[in-house]
Formats: C-alpha cells, structure tokens, sequence
C-alpha cells in the first residue's frame, strides 16, 4: 500500500498535525494529513486530492518537496511517502480528522503517532 502525506509548514515553523477519528485502524494517533494512493493516480496528484478532501486546501503539485519515506511491515505493508509545503490556498479545517493542531517541529517526536511516521517526524525535526 502507498500512502502520501504533507507536512504543511507555517510561516513560525509550526506543522499541521491530524488526529485519526475514532473507528478507524490508528484511532487516536497524531498523522501527517494523506491518504492512499489510488491506482493509476500519481503520488502529488493523490496528495492534492487527499488535502483538498481533508483540509479544504488548494495546493500546486509543484509546492510539494519530498523529505523522507518510511516503510511498516504490519497486516498490510505500508510504504509512506512526505512532502513539505510551505504554501497552499485556504484555511486548513478539520474535514475529516478529529483534530488538527499547528505542532513546533521539535515537539513532533513527542507525540503518539502510528509506527512508521516516528523516523519521518525525526527526519523533519531535523531539517526545521
Ligand atoms: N494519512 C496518513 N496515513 C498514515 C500515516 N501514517 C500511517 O501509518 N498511515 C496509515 O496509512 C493509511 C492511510 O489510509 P487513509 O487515511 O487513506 O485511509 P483510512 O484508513 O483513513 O480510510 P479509508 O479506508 O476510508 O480510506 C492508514 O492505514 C493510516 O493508518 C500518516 O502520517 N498519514
């Protein structure tokens, strides 16, 4: 399974983080906003798509950069690709998770988050 996910970075630094809604595989946890790729569909197109579901935010393909992949080996193998974004149109809202909350980059690895996005919140805390 491929997943793409954003960090949306503000103009403090700050990252958007989303919190799953109860009911779903991960409840509870804190995740990058993304979803799965659909087949056929490009990795930037199907995040696009995911934000605009999730967020209500508009963004260019060409504003998204990659910063690391990571993979999990659980029931399904997930491989999970993150872009950063420094520019989109709108006001992100929580359409689909439980909660969205602006996180300082060094506060991402506190946070409870499904297991292969540790290594790729440390990879971004890093960069920031
Ligand atoms: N969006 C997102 N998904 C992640 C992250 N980390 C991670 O393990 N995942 C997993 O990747 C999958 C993403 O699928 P999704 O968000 O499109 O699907 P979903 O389970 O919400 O529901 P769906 O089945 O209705 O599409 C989920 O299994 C989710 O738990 C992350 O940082 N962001």
């Amino acid at each position: 399974m491929l997943v793409v996910a954003a960090a949306l970075i503000d103009a403090e630094g700050r990252v958007l983080m989303a919190r799953r809604p109860a009911g779903k595989q991960h409840a509870g946890l804190w995740e990058f906003p993304g979803g799965k790729v659909e087949p056929g569909e490009a990795p930037k197109a199907a995040l696009v798509r995911e934000l605009r579901e999730e967020l209500g935010v508009e963004i260019d393909p060409d504003a998204l950069d990659p910063v690391a992949f990571s993979e999990s080996l659980g029931e399904r193998h997930l491989v999970l690709l993150l872009y950063r974004c420094r520019s989109w149109r709108g006001e992100p809202r929580a359409l689909d998770a439980a909660e969205i909350r602006w996180v300082a980059a060094g506060d991402l690895t506190a946070l409870d988050m499904p297991p292969a996005d540790g290594p790729l919140a440390a990879a971004l805390a890093a960069e920031c």
